[in-house]
């Protein structure tokens, strides 16, 4: 199982790279749970990630507004992300969601078919009023995504877990696999999560709050100790 960590600047990223972390996942906390950076940090920290590494970055907690999203999509591809994310936070149901990842896998694969567009949905969706999580991998499939993934909208120390169970878990893990696609989960994961994450077979686990001082996402900052003791977990 690959262990992304999501660091808001080059000293981070730094940081998660020397802790061997296998995606550098740039995020902007500030502006949410699947917040965006600014295209010059992504460069930034594409440049001092070693070639070998997928540099990802999130697109944001994205209205339904599928121009917009290309866009942005564009200016993460271009500044340099392997991984593009997008947060469906604004969008309602599967039909806008196909139609917002379709428009977004267009932008991106036009430019590059090699980059890898995620489509992240919310476990906690019925917090915020997004779509329903255990669609994403339909959507991811039948709108071109290359991962289906979950993440939580809402940092209030709830994890993953407390919204879906291991059971729900494994079959959206199951389902993703089932149309050859990639299954990344999130959401305030801590270190006994993972072996959990690994048995239900997940590809890739997200983690910011975790790898960071005291375990606070927003206070603290990645730190490389706690990153090499989650990549042994997921080893
Ligand atoms: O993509 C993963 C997220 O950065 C997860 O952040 P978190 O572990 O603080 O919930």
């Amino acid at each position: 199982m690959l262990l992304l960590v999501s660091p808001k600047d080059v000293n981070e990223a730094i940081e998660a790279i020397e802790g061997g972390a296998d995606i550098i996942d740039v995020k902007n906390p500030v502006e949410g749970s699947l917040g965006a950076n600014f295209p010059w940090v992504i460069k930034e920290i594409r440049e001092v990630t070693p070639k070998n590494l997928l540099v990802s970055a999130t697109i944001g907690d994205i209205p339904y507004k599928p121009g917009t999203a290309s866009l942005a999509a564009i200016g993460a591809a271009l500044s340099g992300a392997d991984y593009i994310k997008v947060g469906l936070y604004g969008t309602k149901s599967y039909n806008q969601a196909v139609d917002l990842m379709k428009k977004v896998v267009k932008a991106v694969k036009d430019i590059d078919e090699n980059k890898i567009v995620v489509a992240a949905g919310y476990a906690d969706a019925y917090r915020v009023g997004a779509v329903e999580p255990l669609i994403i991998p339909k959507v991811a499939k039948d709108s071109g995504c290359d991962v289906a993934m979950l993440d939580t909208a809402i940092k209030d120390g709830k994890t993953l877990f407390d919204h879906l169970s291991r059971e729900i878990l494994k079959e959206f893990v199951e389902e993703t696999h089932g149309y050859g696609l990639k299954c990344a989960l999130a959401g305030s994961l801590k270190k006994e999560h993972i072996p959990i994450l690994k048995e239900i077979g997940c590809d890739i686990v997200g983690v910011r709050g975790a790898a960071c001082t005291k375990g606070d996402r927003n206070e603290g900052r990645i730190e490389r100790d706690l990153v090499k003791e989650l990549v042994e977990l997921c080893k």
